[in-house]
């Protein structure tokens, strides 16, 4: 299978600091690479460089094995890079299909004067929330501030999908959610995977990652600290990883931070 999008050898300093040092990783189309790390590893970080927000300061991106650059988030979007953050950037006062087209409106021409496409906008997005699993929104002009948080993160990686993702980067999106929200977010990001997208998953939560990821990573002071694949360790070694990894963060905190990553 050919690897959709990989970065090689990202580095990102800030005033000379490393946020990112040096780590490369890839994901194929139909798996999900979890990236687990405490904060400040640099999650937040990578996935900006894979989303155009930054630069890095050196290293390659490649999609479909060509390098390629993303000068802005629109570059990367236009290349199916889709980004859903924690709360899944949706306006709580605004309806589910306004919600879903925001700034991509449906519109028709009615002599000169374009108007936007209301009854389209809301069958296709209740049609592609639904065919998510998402079945008990079935009234588009609900409000998104009626709904769940996972409701709300489903909608949200639907609208992605819809749009054309190829490689969909999940940004936390289970961790402000109960277990049967994210149980519900989980199963999305199953089936989302079956239609062949490549999903990157950041997460704290080694459970939620060991429940539906191929591939882990973990980055501990901006480098990988592991790298392996689902049934190479067991759950709780991935949980010694990562308490090892908080445990670290502190001591390297506490003398200076000097050898940052090298455990
Ligand atoms: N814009 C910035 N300017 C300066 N330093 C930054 C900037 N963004 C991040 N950093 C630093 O880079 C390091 C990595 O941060 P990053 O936010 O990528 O980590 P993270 O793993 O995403 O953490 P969290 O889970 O808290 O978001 C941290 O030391 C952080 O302070």
């Amino acid at each position: 299978m050919t690897t959709m999008l990989s970065a090689e050898n990202i580095t990102v300093t800030f005033s000379g600091n490393y946020a990112v040092h040096d780590v490369s990783l890839h994901v194929d189309p139909g798996s999900v690479l979890c990236l687990l790390g405490d904060n400040g590893a640099g999650k937040s970080t990578l996935i900006k460089v894979l989303s155009g927000v930054y630069q890095p300061s050196s290293g390659n991106l490649r999609l479909d094995g060509d390098v390629v650059t993303f000068p802005s988030p629109r570059a990367a979007r236009e290349a199916g890079i889709s980004t859903v953050h924690q709360y899944g950037g949706t306006a709580p006062l605004m309806s589910v299909d306004r919600n879903f087209f925001i700034g991509s409106e449906l519109t028709r021409r009615v002599g000169p004067i374009r108007f936007l496409h209301r009854s389209r906008m809301r069958s296709e997005a209740l049609q592609a929330i639904s065919e998510l699993g998402l079945t008990r929104v079935t009234n588009a002009r609900q409000l998104v501030g009626t709904m769940s948080g996972g409701e709300r993160q489903a909608l949200a990686i639907a609208r992605a999908v819809y749009f054309g993702a190829r490689v969909l980067i999940l940004d936390e999106p289970t961790s402000a959610l109960g277990v049967k929200e994210a149980a519900l977010v989980l199963r999305l990001i199953d089936q989302v995977r079956a239609s062949g997208v490549a999903v990157i998953f950041i997460t704290h939560n080694a459970q939620h990652a060991m429940a539906i990821g191929d591939r882990f990573q973990v980055l501990i002071g901006g480098r990988t600290a592991a790298d392996f694949a689902r049934g190479e360790k067991t759950r709780n070694e991935v949980l010694d990883l990562m308490a090892g990894g908080e445990e670290f963060a502190a001591l390297a905190g506490d003398l200076g931070g000097s050898f940052g990553g090298d455990a």
